[in-house]
């Protein structure tokens, strides 16, 4: 009979449980290659739960749907280290250079920040009007191909801004670098968005998945992408809310506020549960900057 080499959320949550309770992680192994397990694979899986510090996984709560894992447990599988954060851990009021940025929501892990205040209202129709002649229907990234492709999941319209384009974009550039701790040079030009009615970004991840052979040609310039800022430059009618699938939060838009997260850590990790997309609208319209930032000089 040949060995077992996948892992199925039950024996994912009694390995978590026998770590969790003290069991040596030797004593796991055993019992795994006792139960056919290839002997490699389940020493992988174990020093892989324990070396990602998560082992001690005393109040981990169950799966709602019996079989289904909860987003902790898949968090727990991504072995995604949480380091400390880019963003600040404390305060209500961020100060960058020339505007004071409210914290409305913090989270830890992952990291996510509610921010208000961040663009003043006529900023934000500046944007709006500087982008409105120069929308073009959005593209993904094919994850086999790399290339830049038009599909239903992602129905928008959108413009870039190179890199300190003019005096009001350099002046907004800086100011996003310095709220979200990572170099001006480190940025993606800022990225316009239109949604109409019906208008919507299905989950996704805003990271380049090393596996999917479309990132590389991606992750050339910059390496990973690490973090993003998604400002709302309108108030939306209804609908348009940025959500999070795995965390269970919604960000409805407000005309200056954003929100920001974070994904990757200094050893190029990434963290599965920052899936996230915009909901469609349902009434009226939605725009919004996004910047992402890489882990270095990006172009
Ligand atoms: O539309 C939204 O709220 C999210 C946008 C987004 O995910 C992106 O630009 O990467
Ligand atoms: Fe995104």
């Amino acid at each position: 009979m040949s060995k077992i080499t996948h892992l199925s959320p039950e024996w994912q949550s009694w390995i978590l449980e026998n770590l969790g309770r003290g069991c040596t992680p030797q004593s796991v192994v055993e019992v795994m290659v006792e139960k056919n397990f290839d002997p490699m694979f389940a020493s992988a899986i174990v020093f892989h739960f324990v070396s990602s510090g998560n082992s001690g996984a005393g109040g981990l709560p169950g799966p709602a749907i019996p079989g289904a894992q909860s987003a902790q447990q898949r968090a727990i599988q991504s072995g995604y280290v949480y380091e400390t954060p880019r963003f600040p851990q404390a305060g209500s009021v961020i100060r960058t250079g020339d505007r004071d940025v409210r914290v409305v929501v913090r989270m830890e892990k992952p990291v996510v920040a509610v921010l208000d205040g961040l663009l003043s209202q006529e900023e934000c129709d500046e944007l709006i009007r500087l982008s409105a002649n120069k929308l073009k229907r959005s593209t993904i990234v094919d994850p086999q191909t790399g290339r830049e492709e038009v599909i239903d999941d992602r129905t928008s319209l959108g413009t870039f801004f190179s890199l300190r384009e003019n005096e009001f974009i350099a002046r907004l550039d800086e100011r996003v670098s310095q709220l979200m701790h990572w170099p001006v040079e480190n940025g993606e030009g800022l990225q316009i968005l239109n949604y109409r009615v019906g208008g919507e970004y299905k989950p996704h991840y805003d990271y380049f998945p090393e596996q999917d052979p479309g990132s590389h040609v991606h992750l050339k310039s910059g390496g990973q992408r690490v973090s993003t800022l998604v400002m709302y430059l309108n108030d939306v009618d209804e609908g348009g809310e940025t959500i999070f699938p795995e965390m269970g939060l919604s960000v409805s838009p407000k005309k200056g506020s954003a929100v920001y997260f974070e994904y990757c850590n200094s050893q190029g990790q990434v963290d599965p549960l920052t899936l996230h997309g915009g909901a469609p609208v349902i009434k009226g319209e939605k725009w919004i900057a996004t910047k992402w930032m890489r882990q270095r000089i990006f172009g």
